[in-house]
């Protein structure tokens, strides 16, 4: 079975607070002398389900181009954490839950995904639990809210972790409909030089 992950990119999509609206523009429209439609897109790189490239958070960091792509496709377990999560997910939340080896942890923190609104005080993830995972193999992180630190954080703590320990992330997915477990995943993010983030379509396929 194949679970979408991916908020569908569409006018009016919540984005960070201050950043730049989706936007999709007809620059061909087709009829009697044009025989295609052809749109432009304009969206930040951080919009709806995406990958974070490192340079978004380390100066000189790789961009969404360069970042290795086996670590966005393989083993992934989904952990349900939206009952329970308090403003900071602790490795506390966490003991008992990780299975060995898996090497992907997406993690549900919203009870609902919220498609049409923007919860400012979103659950992030305390950093000492990025060294956590770290220090049990785990290369990616995923999560449903927008950002691994709360939306108020200037020192990004949780990324600088991220960084210190070269995990890669994905933010905004959606995991209301995926039952806890293992899955296959699949999120790549584009070839886009330059990149602090891409839109990824990400998608779980069942083992
Ligand atoms: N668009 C922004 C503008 C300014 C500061 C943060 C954002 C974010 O989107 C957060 C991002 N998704 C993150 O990786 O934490
Ligand atoms: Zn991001
Ligand atoms: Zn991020």
């Amino acid at each position: 079975m194949i679970y979408d992950i991916s908020q569908t990119l569409r006018p009016g999509i919540p984005v960070w607070p201050g950043d730049t609206d989706y936007e999709m523009t007809e620059t061909w429209e087709m009829n009697d002398t044009c025989p295609v439609k052809v749109s432009s897109l304009t969206l930040s790189t951080h919009t709806g389900s995406h990958a974070d490239a490192p340079c978004h958070y380390t100066l000189d960091g790789l961009d969404s181009a360069s970042t290795p792509l086996d670590t966005y496709l393989g083993p992934a377990q989904v952990i349900d954490l939206s009952q329970s999560v308090g403003a900071l997910v602790t490795s506390d939340d966490l003991s008992g839950k990780l299975k060995d080896g898996v090497g992907r942890v997406l993690l549900k923190l919203f009870p609902t995904f919220p498609h049409d609104g923007w919860d400012p005080a979103f659950p992030a993830i305390h950093p000492e639990t990025i060294d956590w995972l770290a220090a049990r193999e785990v290369k990616l992180i995923g999560t449903d809210v927008p950002s691994l630190d709360p939306q108020e954080s200037k020192t990004l703590d949780a990324h600088r972790r991220v960084a210190a320990n070269g995990l890669a992330i994905l933010e905004g997915l959606v995991l209301d409909a995926v039952p806890e477990g293992v899955y296959e995943l699949i999120a790549l993010p584009l070839k886009i030089e330059g990149a602090d983030g891409s839109p990824v379509r990400a998608i779980l396929r069942s083992l």
